[in-house]
């Protein structure tokens, strides 16, 4: 079912406004915990979604050096999560670090391991930004390619890529790659801060495993509604 396939992020203030978001939505099984919640609410969110047998991606986009990295990742290897994300610019080593800490962590805790997925370029960066602000002289798509590629040899189980490069990235890294897109905008959605976005449909339909949809959702007037129309457009592509 593609609505399995959508991931919605509690990107909110406190535990109460993410239990109360949980509540407008029961339909959605799949859960984005990232930045703001976490580091106002810490880890108690991630007990109270698992009570509700929900699927977990811990958005925490961890970009440090190796030796941090594997104690940060250590410790949500812990937590039972099904994913986590980290920068593929903190390196092979890194990544490799990373890819390795969850692994025994999870083993400490007696938990699945999370699978690892590496942030090849943030969704809200547009090329001209890349070029003219980062001072990166690929193109975009390369850019975002070398950096699945570099994540893939370190062992990590998927990428993050916007909805633009996931069919490229679909076709030079294979099958195997779970593909995960932020930056999903239906066609009456405002875009906000994304620079690379498509539609839920065109972005399954390029190959993504999951898509990730925040705003047009949580922040409609009706959540539900907003849910369901794109559930409803999923289904009738
Ligand atoms: O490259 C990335 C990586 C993560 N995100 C996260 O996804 C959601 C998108 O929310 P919207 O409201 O649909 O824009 C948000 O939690 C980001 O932190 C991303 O957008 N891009």
């Amino acid at each position: 079912m593609s609505s399995e396939r959508i991931i919605v992020p509690l990107d909110v203030a406190s535990e109460a406004e993410a239990i109360a978001l949980l509540e407008r939505l029961p339909e959605v099984t799949f859960w984005k915990v990232g930045l703001e919640l976490f580091v106002s609410s810490g880890p108690g969110i991630l007990k109270i979604l698992k009570n509700q047998q929900k699927r977990i991606f811990l958005d925490l986009k961890f970009h440090d050096i190796p030796n941090t990295m594997a104690g940060a990742c250590w410790a949500v290897g812990r937590y039972g999560v099904d994913l986590l994300t980290i920068h593929a610019a903190a390196g092979k080593e890194a990544i490799a670090a990373a890819q390795q800490a969850v692994q025994e962590g999870a083993a400490s805790a007696g938990v699945v391991p999370p699978k690892v997925l590496a942030i090849t370029l943030l969704t809200s960066i547009s090329a001209r930004q890349l070029a003219f602000d980062l001072k990166i002289p690929l193109e975009l798509p390369e850019y975002a390619l070398q950096m699945a590629l570099l994540a893939q040899e370190a062992g990590v189980d998927g990428a993050v890529c916007s909805p633009q490069e996931v069919a490229q990235l679909r076709q030079t890294c294979g099958d195997d790659l779970l593909l995960v897109c932020p930056g999903v905008r239906p066609s009456w959605a405002e875009e906000g801060d994304q620079k690379r976005s498509l539609t839920p449909a065109q972005a399954l339909k390029a190959g993504a495993d999951y898509l990730v949809i925040g705003r047009p959702i949580t922040a409609a007037k009706e959540p539900k509604l907003a849910w369901m129309r794109i559930c409803d457009e999923l289904a009738a592509s």
